[in-house]
Parts: C-alpha cells; structure tokens; sequence
C-alpha cells in the first residue's frame, strides 16, 4: 500500500448512543453500501459492548486499507469508563470530543481524506463545558474559519436545505438573522454545491421567515429588511437566488425541482423537511471548510442504543458522501 493512502476518519460519537453500532454495521455492510476504507475512532469497548464484528486496532491512518478487509479499522480512543448504551456519563462526553478532535486533527492534516463525525450530545458536551453550538462550529475554529463563514447543509436524494440560524432558541431567530449573516450562509451554500456537489451553476431558494413571506409586511418586516438585501447582494456576484418563497409552499416535489438548495432562516425549517423525506439517509455537511467533514442526520438515540435497532443508512450515505465530496474537490478548481 502506497504511503500517500488516505481513509474516511470516523468518529463515534457519545459511546453510550447509536454511533458505534451504525459504525459497525456500516462495516459489516460495506459492499452493499459501497463504502470506501475508513478507520473508527473511539473507544474499542463502546464497539464491543453493541456490535459482535471483528475490530482491527491501527496506529496509523496508514495501515487502514490493508486491515479494512480483516475487520473495522480502530484508532484507540480509551474512555476514563466502559459506558453502557443508553447512559451517557462525563466521561463518554470527554471521550466524544477527544474523537472529534483527533479526526479533525488527521484530516487537516492530510492524513484522512475527509471526516465523519458520529452523533454526539450537545446537552452532555454542554456539561462538560464545550462552548460551541455543535460540532459544525467546533470544526470552524479547528480550521481557522469563522463560525459566519460556514454552513450547516442537510443533504437528501431528493432536497437540500441550509439553516442560516442553527442552535438557539427559537425566539431568538429573528434578532440573530442580518444581511450579511444571510448573505455569507448563501455564499457559502453556493460555493458548497459546486466544490461538494460538483454543481457548476446552483441553484438557491431562499425561505421567508414569516407566513406567507411576511405578506408584504403585513405579517413581519424580516423579508423586507433582511432577506431581499441578502438576495440581491448575492445575486449581483452573479449567483442564481430566487425568493424570499413562502416557506410552506417550497418543499413539494414540484417546488424542490426548481432548486439545488433551499436556504432557511431557523433550524426546524430546514431539518423537518429534510427528515420528513430522508430521515433513513439524511447526511449533515458543512459547508466552507478547507477539510470535507460529514454527519449523518440522526443524534444519539440514547433510547434505542444497545438494542440492535440503529439503522445505518444515514451513516453510510455520510460516508459515502464525504468522499465524493473529497473525489469533487480533488478534481474541481472551485
Ligand atoms: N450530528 C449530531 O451529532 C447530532 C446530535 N444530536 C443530538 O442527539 C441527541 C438526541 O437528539 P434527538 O432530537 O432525540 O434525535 P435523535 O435523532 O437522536 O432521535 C430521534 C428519534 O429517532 C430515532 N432514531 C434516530 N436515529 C435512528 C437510527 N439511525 N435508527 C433508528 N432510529 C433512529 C430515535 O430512536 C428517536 O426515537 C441530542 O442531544 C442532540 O444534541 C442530534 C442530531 C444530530
Ligand atoms: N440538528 C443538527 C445537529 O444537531 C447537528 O449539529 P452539529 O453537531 O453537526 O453541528
């Protein structure tokens, strides 16, 4: 094997959710799912206590390709304590970031080709004293880049969509929405479609926040104030924006063929379509890293872990997304 092979790094996410079974089962499934080589990274016990597979340690990113065919490459993360599925504790927490970090790490500095992350829990990470949204952000400031500057993409066969805001309550939104944070979210949804998605000419919807688009004004002055500048600023850099589209009627089949991504102002109304349709192979990916790191859309579902009801699609279509996106990148002068 040539030294300049690269892997997919996977982390495992909180030891006591979903995370190391779907990883398994990933494996076990890899030709079906037509998954590429990738290395575990976490605690070997969080795999061993839900998956019956055979676990191949690694020291090095290296050794991945010839060990992926023996069993599910590792790269040892040990936890202070063996967590049992469905009890997250600190000590999975700290095990959690200490996994993202380290693939984070490999990827930045070229020795994997791309991250996956697995589902950890921002309440658990909170308690610990992570400071940042989610692991979106937490992979910015790894890459040098401005929280602003990113964008938080839930990718399906058949929609995209890109929240401006992400986590923060709800009657937060609006005072947290702004031209520029909607306009640089656009630009970088944009760019994301061509590097990632190898689309040379995307398409942008862009959502109200308000019924019906704000109806004018009559029913909230966001459209007005914030959301057409941003539009019209990206639309003079050349970009193909339309909106702002009342946000429940832009999501039916018709509508979704009008878009390559649909650009929404809050959390839920970006995620519930997209889980609504592809919950079962939804892929988180974000947008404007110098590094390809993917998710799939799920969390921990700490309450059905250790009972062998994980589905793995959506870590498999993460898997499988992020090196395409490295393939594109590789290959795109975008
Ligand atoms: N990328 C990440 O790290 C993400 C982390 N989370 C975290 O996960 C925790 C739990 O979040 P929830 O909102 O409950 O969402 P969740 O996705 O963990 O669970 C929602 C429901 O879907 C089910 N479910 C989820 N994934 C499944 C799978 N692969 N196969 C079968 N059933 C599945 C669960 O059993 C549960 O009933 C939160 O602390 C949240 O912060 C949530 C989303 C993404
Ligand atoms: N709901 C999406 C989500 O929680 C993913 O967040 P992140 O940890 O990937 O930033």
């Amino acid at each position: 094997m040539a030294n300049s092979y690269r892997p997919l790094a996977v982390s495992l996410g909180d030891p006591a959710g979903i995370g190391p079974e779907v990883v398994g089962k990933c494996w076990d499934h890899r030709d079906r799912f037509g998954l590429p080589p990738f290395v575990a990274i976490g605690d070997p016990r969080s795999l061993a206590a839900v998956w019956d597979g055979p676990l191949a340690t690694v020291d090095d990113p290296r050794e991945v390709d010839s060990a992926f065919d023996v069993g599910l490459p590792i790269l040892s993360i040990a936890s202070v304590e063996a967590d049992l599925p469905g009890h997250p504790t600190v000590a999975g927490a700290h095990c959690s970031l200490d996994a993202l970090e380290l693939a984070v790490g490999l990827a930045r500095s070229g020795s994997a080709s791309a991250v996956v992350t697995g589902p950890v829990s921002k309440q658990q990470l909170y308690g610990i004293g992570f400071s940042h949204p989610g692991q979106t952000e937490f992979v910015a400031e790894r890459c040098g880049v401005s929280p602003g500057n990113v964008a938080m993409m839930l990718a399906g066969p058949t929609l995209r969509t890109v929240p401006v805001t992400t986590h923060l309550p709800l009657g937060h939104v609006a005072a947290a929405l702004s031209p520029s944070l909607i306009e640089a979210r656009g630009r970088a949804a944009l760019r994301g479609l061509q590097r990632n998605f190898g689309i040379s000419d995307p398409r942008l919807a862009v959502a109200g926040l308000n019924p019906h688009a704000g109806e004018g004004g009559a029913l909230g002055r966001e459209e007005i104030e914030l959301i057409i500048p941003a539009i019209e600023a990206l639309r003079t850099e050349g970009w193909r924006v339309t909106g702002p589209h009342p946000a429940d009627t832009m999501f039916h089949a018709g509508a979704r063929a009008q878009y390559d991504a649909a650009l929404c102002m809050y959390h839920d109304q970006a995620l519930i379509p997209l889980k609504a349709l592809h919950f079962e192979e939804g892929v988180n990916i974000t947008l404007g890293l110098p590094i390809v790191r993917t998710a799939p859309d799920h969390g921990t579902a700490f309450d059905i872990a250790g009972q062998d009801l994980a589905d793995p699609r959506a870590m498999a279509a993460a898997i499988r997304l992020a090196a395409e996106s490295a393939l594109h990148r590789a290959t795109l002068s975008v």
